[in-house]
């Protein structure tokens, strides 16, 4: 019998209803109610009675793990949602979460909240962090005990924050003044965020990762994120001008200051290593291109006067095969950190996805009205978007199915999840599902809803 994969823990959906925004005031709410189909799974009905028109209804199937109403606040949705998860993180494990709407339904109001100071009202990603603190609060009391003074213990644990957009096959290091990265698969079958190549002093190359920013207490970490958030770019989408365009992703990783030096190190290491490697490959090209000569009838043939300088190339590759070794006892130094961990939760992950607005034109709404208003750039995106949007979907049902083939590879999106999906078979994932109750907004509403159904039934949840 073949040995079965360890299966990964279902992938919870949850709905929430925002309050009418000031400029939905002058529109009614869209009648609903919820069924309880048992202890974690509801369903919700949907109806519209326009004027001179037929009654619209719609039933969602028992997809949905909770349905937080237009009165829950952030920190409801934070205790229900992402706070049973802290366990598993403080266990070394990865959880995602996702806010997904139509523009302008409140995902960023859910993910990063709009007010820093209240700690009822900040995000989920705030709400996860001042928890993770103290919680590693607890924790290095008993790891800086009898040690150096905290601050210079390389064991003392923080939290270390990025922040980036995707948008297309691109993604924009928000902490990096929105430098553009790519997304690309490294030869060793994982995702690669690299930024552009920087020429530091004495013509030094630098390649980064997205930036991680290390932070050792809950405020740092806040103004931080405050401050990267701010450039965040925005356009005009179907539903409002202002609308985010790109998907917003937020990581938390635990981390330590021996973790940090290792991991600058194999930055460093990297940098040094590209010029030398360049220089072999052009000392091998030269030599090549000075040893052949073209006949008159095209071929080619070595040339006597000038054979490769053997020992020139030799030099070179034994320089960049120092240079090799060298990166890799960096990153052996790196996995040496987690082998000697003193605390299981070291490399532990929240993630957070703040997803574009979905597009959905509906005939006599605000939506298509502005969406006639896009360029045909902005168009492309919102196709983007929602084929972005497809590919999670797909690669939800893929991981719930234990599949051999999981599609990451579909979009930047699905390939930086990887091994935040891969490295996390006993952690939980979840999606907030934002929506408006405007009646207004009923069919793009139903669309998310629909979708969600979709994605609660592919992660192992729901039914149709
Ligand atoms: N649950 C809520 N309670 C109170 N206000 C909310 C809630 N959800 C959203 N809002 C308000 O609605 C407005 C739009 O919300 P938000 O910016 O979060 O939307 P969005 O889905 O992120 O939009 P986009 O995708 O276009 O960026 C904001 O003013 C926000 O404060």
């Amino acid at each position: 019998m073949s040995r079965q994969q360890p299966q990964p823990s279902s992938f919870k959906v949850y709905v929430r209803w925002r309050p009418l925004t000031p400029n939905e005031s002058s529109t009614a709410e869209m009648e609903r109610s919820v069924t309880q189909h048992n202890e974690s799974t509801q369903s919700i009905s949907l109806s519209l009675q326009p004027h001179f028109h037929r009654p619209r209804t719609w039933k969602s199937g028992a997809s949905f793990t909770q349905i937080f109403e237009t009165s829950g606040i952030n920190r409801t949705v934070f205790e229900s949602v992402v706070a049973p998860t802290l366990p598993q993180v403080m266990d070394g494990a990865t959880c995602n979460f996702f806010a997904y709407g139509h523009s302008g339904s409140g995902k960023t109001h859910t993910i990063v909240g709009y007010n820093y100071e209240d700690n009822e009202q900040l995000g989920l990603c705030l709400s996860a962090a001042r928890d993770l603190f103290r919680t590693l609060d607890e924790v290095n009391v008993g790891l800086t005990t009898g040690e150096i003074a905290q601050g210079e213990n390389k064991q003392e644990l923080g939290v270390a924050v990025r922040l980036y957009e995707l948008r297309g096959r691109f993604a924009f290091d928000l902490f990096n003044n929105s430098t553009e990265c790519h997304v690309r698969e490294g030869p060793d079958g994982q995702t690669h965020i690299r930024g552009k190549t920087e020429i530091l002093e004495g013509r030094k190359v630098r390649v980064r990762p997205i930036v991680a920013l290390p932070c050792w207490t809950f405020d740092e970490l806040r103004n931080k994120i405050q401050a990267g958030l701010e450039m965040r770019k925005t356009g005009s989408s179907s539903a409002h001008d202002e609308s985010s365009r790109t998907h917003a992703v937020l990581e938390l990783e635990v981390v330590n200051k021996a973790l940090i030096d290792a991991r600058n190190a194999v930055i460093d290491r990297e940098s040094e290593l590209v010029p030398i490697g360049k220089r072999a490959t052009d000392v091998y090209l030269e030599e090549q291109k000075n040893a052949y000569i073209r006949t008159p009838e095209g071929r080619f043939i070595p040339n006597p006067d000038c054979p490769p300088n053997q020992e020139r190339i030799d030099a070179a590759e034994a320089e960049k095969r120092e240079y090799e070794t060298r990166l890799k006892a960096a990153e052996a130094a790196v996995a040496e950190c987690f082998n000697s961990r003193r605390h299981p939760c070291l490399g532990g992950k929240f993630v957070f996805v703040d997803l574009a607005g979905s597009e959905y034109f509906d005939q006599g709404t605000d939506a298509s009205a502005v969406g006639q208003k896009q360029t045909s750039q902005e168009r492309q995106q919102g196709r983007q978007i929602n084929a972005d949007l497809f590919s999670l979907k797909e690669v939800i049902r893929a991981r719930a199915l234990n599949s051999s083939r999981i599609p990451f590879r579909s979009s930047s999106l699905t390939m930086v999840l990887r091994s935040h999906f891969l490295g996390s078979t006993k952690a939980q994932s979840a999606m907030v599902l934002t929506v408006s109750p405007s009646k207004a907004q009923f069919a793009a509403t139903v669309n998310i809803l629909k979708y969600g159904s979709l994605v609660a039934v592919a992660g192992g949840v729901g039914q149709k």
